[in-house]
């Protein structure tokens, strides 16, 4: 498991006693990787994650010296909390020696009458809770809802807030005045209606009665609203319900920069502190987000082209001359429901209703995006970037990155990962990386298809020019199949890096739209845009606060010219005296951090939709973390299924998951040398023995190739207690035995099922015990012959089944290197033979085939190829042997460096790629008892990770031996009695 945080050591630059003690200076802040087995605890990391903040634990073998206290918002944490549970996923923030004392408990308080939401405008997003009494809100960070916009005055309104929610709006002599919907408010208090929109500057604000206790952020009761539950998979993630309201309520999301924690739930907020009237669920935060969040200012002179075209100053929110403002619309909280403003957004995330991830790619406002807003009613206005292509942004960077952060806010709340991938391309050192270090919490920014990278992120130009190829129309070269997601939206900031990338971007700007790959470039001056954003958006107004757009008319396109070749150019549009939304840093951050343990349910991947794994462990796959004779024991009876059927086996995991594979038919696995043959089929059997008993099922292996090496080919399995018998091609006679032995069987066993199918031979035995006796002439109405057989099972002369004797197991001959058998040879020749018989004869009498071969085209045609019809095609030297395998060349494709990958021919003719597990790996370092705690390096995060084979511990028993043992030790506890050898 790996989950990534941040630890946060004393705040305000005033370190406490604590921290003084040790140190520290003030306000470090670390972004870690922890990488732990399941189930440690945070105890067994927690020097490790002072130490990260270089903080002196006096660590002695992992464990510190000193106590580390360790809080999530304002919740200490017991050093026995589960890492992987909440609050202990991914993104959160752990404060070392001291709670949160901005920490505002879930989003609403019992205190807090009324909710004040910041909607729009350049400091948008803010959700702040209001205390009974006045509240005054203006540009100076003393007011009580400080707003970062340049045309509020320092103390611009008061409003004063009743006990019982109802609020009064004052302007306290503004410059530029207040508007209540319109309407000028003087100083004279006016009651704010619910749902009215108070303008300031550019920035509109909202003010709702607060939620009663355990109701929506809107004011609705709990259950008005439908909230997502959200699961604790156990490894850092929470999934969100696919059926809302079918969990308990699961903890809020982790504690962002001083934000509700996620166990905060039952634990009461702190009693504000009387001075405040109004408590920001974007509180202050860490010292880091301080820093980056609040020093905008004043933005500086726009350049000159992205002035209003009519000269004017820009400032007040009456649209201007030349304007075509959107249809007039009710209100603005109307339009806000469809195009969520910035504050709408944030609770979103922070209490998950359905709007989350709500826009697929039929949604009809997929990559629809809210600029701002315009007019006296303040209206949503959008752009769409499925009609548009890509939008170029231009302005003062201040400004630019805080629009920016709103627009990317909107897609990554509104669509989930499944439907929308987030690429970001940043390579000019003299920007602040920082500018965009919040995005690396998105979980859009993962990567889907096999890119070779940690993160979609590029910050110089090596990285640049790789995220560019990979979204060309190949895709990269491990992205075999349908792309990912419907969506990718590419942000460009500046200059790319290389001509390479230029090009490769322009070539994006021209016909990446039509592959759903969208590009949101950003420059200083729209001169500095690269040729063909579809759309463009400059920050204009003497303070940077108001958009131009320019795009096309969303009218439908002129028709096509007779000869259905040219179309006229498309009509364009221009809107200007747009009131942007941008948001700050600190809202971005607290925004991606809840949104970075999320995901989507289970069912809404698509068919082939993601990538591979690289070398899955199968006691992964198969969900034993530990392995013991207890847990086998529960899983043989856990996963029993209908008598004479075998159950299905995980060998692998495909794009959708673990991949089982259900032995209906005998299986054929060809490959190259070293494709992987050999692991596949010792996954199969120990996949196997993990789902049946071994009185139920007995295994056979063959081993084409000699060799006295007891760790080759399938002989590791022999410790399986469902082997009951290894032959190794080795000894001529060794081999005409094993021939015999299974002719042998195959006769024994049509005698004991005399026609019957070895399912329905099973069926009836079930039915005996619990029917009544039946008489012979019921079911044979010639009588049975006299000469029976003794078997077990046979029918006996009283009429019933004989029940008390063992009745026949299923038996798997597993072959490996069955191509070695068809070199000359008597006894190889036998045995060959043997097993084509076995190929057709098999199935009806409970045996089934798992064979391996380097060579598909020696055996090919004979009735062991022809009745195998489950196969798979690891890495085969040339097109044809994969052909002849699977029906597609696709297998001679795989890397020689991709042991286990290939497809898969399943028996109704369709051809999935698949990778298979590892059993005979050592335990990886990640399921050790040794966590570790490593700083995140953002810059790397866009570098190809490191190819390496699984880091595994280098002296213990391989999974298989583990596994082995485990199950012998279970089977001792089985009252049935092993299977007899067979040969
Ligand atoms: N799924 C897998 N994940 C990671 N490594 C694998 C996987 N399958 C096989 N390997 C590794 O690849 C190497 C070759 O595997 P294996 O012996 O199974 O190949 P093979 O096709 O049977 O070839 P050969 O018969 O030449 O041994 C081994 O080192 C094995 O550990």
């Amino acid at each position: 498991m790996q989950i990534r945080l941040s630890v946060l050591a004393a705040r305000d630059g005033a370190p406490s006693a604590r921290t003084q003690a040790r140190g520290l200076p003030p306000a470090q802040f670390a972004d870690v990787l922890v990488t732990a087995p399941a189930g440690t605890a945070l105890g067994a990391v927690a020097g490790a994650l002072a130490g990260a903040v270089g903080a002196r634990t006096g660590q002695r073998g992992g464990r510190s010296a000193v106590q580390v206290l360790l809080y999530a918002g304002d919740q200490r944490l017991d050093e026995r909390s589960v890492l992987g549970h909440p609050p202990l996923v991914d993104g959160v923030i752990l404060r070392l020696d001291e709670p949160d004392p901005d920490h505002v408990s879930g989003t609403g308080s019992p205190d807090a009458p009324a909710e004040l939401r910041v909607v729009g405008g350049p400091d948008a997003g803010g959700i702040h809770l209001l205390l009974p009494g006045q509240v005054r809100v203006g540009r100076s960070a003393d007011a009580d809802v400080p707003l970062d916009d340049p045309d509020v005055s320092r103390f611009h309104l008061a409003l004063d807030v009743s006990a019982d929610g109802r609020v009064t709006l004052a302007d306290l002599g503004s410059t530029n005045g207040t508007v209540l919907d319109g309407a000028p408010v003087g100083a004279e208090p006016r009651p704010v209606p619910p749902g009215a929109v108070i303008g300031l500057g550019e920035s509109a604000l909202l003010v709702t009665r607060a939620a009663p206790a355990g109701a929506g952020p809107s004011g609705e009761r709990r259950g008005d609203r439908r909230r997502a539950e959200l699961l604790p998979d156990g490894q850092g993630h929470l999934q969100l319900s696919a059926r809302p309201g079918a969990h308990p309520r699961p903890p809020a999301p982790p504690s962002g920069p001083g934000g509700p924690t996620a166990s905060g739930t039952g634990s009461a907020a702190p009693a504000p502190p009387s001075h405040d009237r109004a408590r920001s669920l974007l509180a202050r935060g860490s010292e880091r987000l301080k820093r980056g969040g609040r020093s905008a200012g004043r933005v500086t002179e726009p350049p000159a082209a992205a002035r209003r075209p009519d000269g004017a100053s820009g400032s007040g929110a009456t649209p201007t001359h030349g304007v075509r403002l959107p249809a007039a619309r009710p209100a603005a909280v109307a339009d806000s429901g469809r195009w969520p403003d910035p504050a709408e957004l944030l609770h979103t995330v922070l209490d998950p209703g359905p709007r989350l991830w709500e826009r697929g790619p039929e949604h009809p406002d997929a990559l629809v995006l809210r600029l701002g807003s315009a007019g006296p009613r303040t209206a949503p206005v959008t752009v769409d970037l499925r009609a548009v292509g890509s939008l170029g942004l231009t302005g003062p960077r201040e400004r630019l990155t805080g629009l920016t952060r709103a627009l990317v806010a909107q897609l990554a709340v509104l669509h989930g990962p499944g439907a929308l991938e987030l690429v970001l391309v940043a390579t000019d050192p003299s920007r602040p990386a920082e500018d965009w270090a919040w995005l690396h919490w998105l979980p859009q920014l993962r990567p889907t298809r096999g890119q070779a990278c940690r993160l979609l992120t590029a910050l110089d130009p090596e990285q640049a020019l790789a995220r560019l190829s990979e979204l060309e129309p190949s895709g990269g070269p491990l992205a075999p199949g349908p792309r990912a997601c419907p969506f990718t939206v590419l942000v460009v900031d500046g200059d790319p890096g290389s001509p390479q990338a230029r090009t490769a971007l322009e070539g994006l700007l021209a016909d990446g739209a039509a592959r759903g790959v969208h590009v949101l470039a950003l420059a200083e001056l729209p001169e500095l845009l690269p040729p063909g954003c579809g759309a463009t958006a400059a920050v204009a107004g003497e303070v940077g606060t108001l958009l131009t757009l320019e795009r096309p008319l969303p009218a439908p396109l002129p028709p096509a010219a007779p000869d259905g070749r040219h179309r006229a150019p498309a009509a364009r549009e221009l809107l200007d005296g747009i009131a942007l939304d941008a948001v700050s840093a600190a809202w971005a951050e607290r925004l991606a951090r809840a949104l970075a343990p999320l995901r989507e349910p289970d069912g809404t991947r698509r068919p082939g939709r993601g990538a591979l794994p690289d070398t899955p462990r199968l006691l992964d796959l198969l969900g034993l973390d530990q392995v013991t004779p207890a847990k086998l024991a529960d899983r043989w009876t856990e996963l029993r299924v209908g008598a004479g059927v075998l159950p299905a086996a995980v060998v692998g995991a495909d794009r959708e998951g673990p991949c089982g594979l259900e032995l209906t038919n005998h299986l054929l696995i060809g490959g190259a040398p070293g494709s992987g043959r050999t692991e596949l089929l010792r996954a199969l059997l120990a996949a196997l023995a993990v789902a049946e008993r071994p009185d139920r099922l007995g295994m056979v292996l063959i081993e084409g190739r000699p060799s006295a090496d007891p760790a080759a080919g399938l002989r590791p399995c022999a410790e399986l207690p469902h082997v009951t018998d290894l032959v190794d091609g080795s000894d001529e006679q060794r081999l005409l035995q094993a021939a015999q032995a299974l002719l042998g069987e195959l006769d024994r066993r049509e005698r004991l099922l005399r026609g019957r199918s070895f399912a329905a031979w099973h069926a009836e035995l079930a039915l005996s015990r619990l029917a009544p006796p039946r008489r012979p002439a019921d079911d044979h109405p010639g009588g049975y012959p006299a000469d029976r057989p003794a078997e077990p099972g046979y029918p006996a002369a009283a009429g019933h089944l004989v029940v008390d004797t063992a009745p026949p197991a299923h038996l798997l001959v597993a072959v490996d290197d069955h191509d070695e058998l068809l070199r000359p040879g008597r006894g190889r020749a036998a045995l060959a033979a043997a097993l084509d018989a076995v190929a057709v004869r098999g199935p009806r009498l409970g045996v089934q085939l798992a064979v391996a071969t380097g060579r598909p085209d020696r055996g090919s045609g004979a009735d062991l190829d022809e009745s195998a019809h489950l196969r798979i095609a690891l890495r085969t030297d040339d097109a044809r042997l994969s052909s002849l395998l699977i029906h597609v060349d696709d297998a001679a494709t795989v890397p020689e460096d991709r042991p286990g990958r290939g497809w898969i021919r399943h028996t109704d003719g369709g051809v999935t790629a698949l990778q298979t597990a590892r059993i005979s790996g050592r335990i990886p370092r990640t399921a050790t008892l040794r966590p570790t705690v490593a700083p995140l390096d953002w810059t790397a995060m866009g570098d190809p990770p490191p190819r390496r084979p699984v880091r595994e511990l280098g002296n213990g028993p391989t999974d298989l031996a583990l596994l082995a043992s485990a199950l012998q030790r279970a089977a001792e506890t089985l009252s049935a009695s092993p299977l007899p050898p067979l040969l």
